[in-house]
């Protein structure tokens, strides 16, 4: 059994006369150790499903399984127990205000009964984890928003959780201070085997850290699976709009501008391996057919440590020229496929 399995799960919110389906029937599997993201637009359900991953959201319909126990089948006290394996971190970082560093980062163990100092010992070298070791004893004003999610970092750990949820963790932080809270969650997954959930609504998070996706639309689940696959070879509308959105967003090189396109028929996708170079292949091709194609999109990124690229190119209005292009393509073990709509 997977460690988190959530079974058929949907949840209505009402309120009066209005009813929200904000999930419908999700089917999920994390495995133990597992980076899994959810993704999707603003209003798709992410935050209720991460929520009804600790119960801190009861579904209306469904189960949710954690390491073999049903929480719906659990008392408050049992919740509350379990809920000590499932840590959390946040948007808005969620720290006390009027308590420095070290005591933010001490106060669940206080909770649970730790003598003081004991508790402001191990705050210290969770604090060590996160490298924030010498902003001990600040407030959190005197902190910038990737020092403060450190720290929320650090209290989530506190409780030696095994689970950790992350809701929209990195969504407020610029995009460098981004990379260096996703390097920490990785070191984390790494070092101690916590298996961590992200809820996001930007792919390249998805791409930098996961090693697994489900993508959410309206409530739904549309596609899921390993990070490297969806990339290659998204099968969803939702999951295709993403991608491109993401190299969008981190400048993809984006060739022919539409006033200097030649007449083109059809749009193909090729993807490239890690091994394969486009440059070579491209440019070989043009030479051989004869014939320039327009470039309109391209893009190597590295996904999940593999390196990966894809080009989206213009083919012209010549049904054998098309075949004779997509040939050559495949023999050079790249795989196609058809775009449809603007790029
Ligand atoms: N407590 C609530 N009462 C009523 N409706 C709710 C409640 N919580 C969420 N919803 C509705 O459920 C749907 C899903 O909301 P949710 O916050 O889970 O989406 P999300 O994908 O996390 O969006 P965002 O990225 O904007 O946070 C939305 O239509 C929202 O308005």
């Amino acid at each position: 059994m997977a460690q988190i399995e959530v079974r058929h799960l949907s949840k209505t919110f009402t309120s009066k006369d209005v009813k929200v389906n904000a999930l419908r029937d999700i089917n999920l599997e994390i495995e133990q150790g597992d980076i899994y993201g959810i993704i999707g637009m603003s209003g798709a359900g992410k935050s209720t499903l991460v929520r009804c991953l600790n119960y801190l959201e009861k579904p209306t319909v469904g189960e949710v399984w954690v390491e073999g126990k049903e929480l719906g089948g659990m008392l408050e006290k049992e919740l509350l127990k379990q809920r000590k394996d499932i840590a959390m971190i946040f948007q808005h970082f969620n720290l006390l205000m009027q308590k420095n560093v070290v005591d933010n980062v001490s106060f669940p163990l206080l909770i649970q009964g730790v003598k003081k100092k004991e508790a402001r010992k191990r705050a210290k070298e969770l604090l060590g984890i996160v490298g924030l070791e010498e902003k001990a004893l600040a407030y959190p004003a005197q902190l910038s928003g990737g020092q403060k999610q450190r720290v929320a970092i650090a209290r989530a750990l506190a409780s030696d959780p095994r689970i950790l949820l992350c809701d929209e963790a990195t969504s407020a932080l610029d995009p460098q201070t981004t990379a260096s809270i996703l390097e920490l969650l990785k070191d984390i997954n790494n070092r101690f085997g916590i298996t961590i959930v992200i809820i996001t609504h930007q792919m390249s998070v998805i791409r930098k850290i996961c090693s697994h996706v489900a993508i959410m639309s309206l409530g739904e689940i549309k596609e899921q699976g390993r990070v490297d696959e969806i990339f290659s070879h998204p099968k969803t509308k939702e999951a295709r709009e993403l991608i491109l959105k993401d190299m969008e967003g981190e400048g993809p090189v984006n060739l022919a501008k539409p006033q200097e396109r030649l007449k083109e028929a059809k749009k193909i996708r090729i993807v490239f391996s890690e091994n394969s170079s486009f440059e070579p292949v491209i440019a070989n091709m043009v030479l051989k057919t004869g014939r320039p194609v327009n470039i309109l999109r391209a893009d190597t990124k590295n996904v999940g440590g593999i390196a990966k690229g894809e080009m989206i190119l213009g083919l012209p209005d010549d049904k054998s020229l098309q075949q004779e292009i997509e040939d050559y393509i495949r023999e050079r073990g790249l795989e196609i496929e058809e775009v449809t709509g603007d790029v």
